[in-house]
């Protein structure tokens, strides 16, 4: 089936090596069949091996789409209820890798990012989207209920409006996706390489470990009750110093205030 996975490690000293992540099927607007998942879902695992990096950007191909949802041609032929569920767990399986990433991956928007893809960029840990894209889950309007990551979106735009992208299958645009919190930033399409390079320099500037212990902490504070989401700190904070990078960087930081 068409499509394929791109993905180029680039590295820079203001950056540390940082892995860029594209979903190509471009003519399709980047939606996703199985072989594309499966694809993806080795790759990012192949990625989550690689101590050295820093931080990951996933996009997609082209101008117009970011991921325009799951292929709507398989779901269409899919026979049965064995079929969808193996189908569904492949799009939960991206997600979960996007989330199993070690480190902080930025969620570039540049264009369309619904149903599925809208469950990626959820899996994200930041979203900057070009202020052409547009946003929303319309998989009630083709006959199916919006599940798996879809469970993210509450936390992040409340339930209200969580169930006017699902129930309704409203779509929205960059600056009301902006303003309920869906994505953290929009430019326009021409200011997005420069946009995510920002943030990828901001991550940079920050230990490599501390960014991992911090996202793998954000991930349990999601699912955790309060009382044991803030006993989880603890024994990050102590994981820290198994490396030599707090003492470095507080030290740096002393060291510049004398
Ligand atoms: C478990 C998860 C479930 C889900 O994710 S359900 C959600 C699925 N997604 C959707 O319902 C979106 C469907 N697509 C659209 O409504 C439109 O596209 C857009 C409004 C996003 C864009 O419209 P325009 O700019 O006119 O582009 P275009 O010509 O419709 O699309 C370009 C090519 O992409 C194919 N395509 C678009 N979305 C899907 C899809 N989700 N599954 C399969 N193919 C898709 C089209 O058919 C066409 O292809 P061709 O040129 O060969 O006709």
């Amino acid at each position: 089936m068409a499509g394929e996975i791109r993905i180029e490690i680039r590295e820079a000293p203001e950056t540390g090596r940082v892995a860029f992540v594209t979903i190509a099927h471009e003519a399709r607007l980047n939606t996703l069949n199985p072989d594309l998942m499966r694809d993806f879902a080795a790759a990012l695992a192949r990625l989550s091996a690689d101590a050295a990096l820093h931080a990951a950007v996933l996009t997609g191909a082209g101008p117009k789409a970011f991921v325009g949802g799951a292929d709507i041609n398989v779901m269409a032929a899919l026979p049965d209820g064995e079929a969808a569920r193996s189908f569904i767990t492949l799009v939960h399986g991206c997600c979960r890798a996007v989330r199993d990433l070690p480190v902080p991956v930025i969620a570039r928007l540049n264009g369309w990012t619904l149903g599925a893809g809208l469950e990626l960029a959820a899996a994200c840990d930041l979203r900057i989207a070009a202020s052409h894209a547009g946003f929303g889950m319309p998989e009630v309007r083709v006959g199916i209920p919006s599940v798996v990551e879809a469970a993210l979106l509450p936390g992040l735009i409340g339930w209200g409006r969580a169930r006017r992208l699902l129930l309704l299958g409203e779509t929205i645009d960059a600056a009301e996706a902006l303003a309920w919190g869906l994505v953290e930033r929009v430019v326009p399409a021409e200011a997005l390489d420069e946009a995510v390079l920002d943030w990828l320099r901001q991550l940079g500037s920050a230990g490599r470990q501390a960014l991992r212990l911090q996202k793998a902490l954000i991930r349990q504070w999601e699912s955790l009750p309060l009382r044991e989401a803030v006993a989880a700190g603890i024994p990050a904070f102590a994981a820290a110093w198994e490396s030599d990078e707090p003492r470095r960087m507080l030290g740096a930081f002393a060291q510049r205030r004398r």
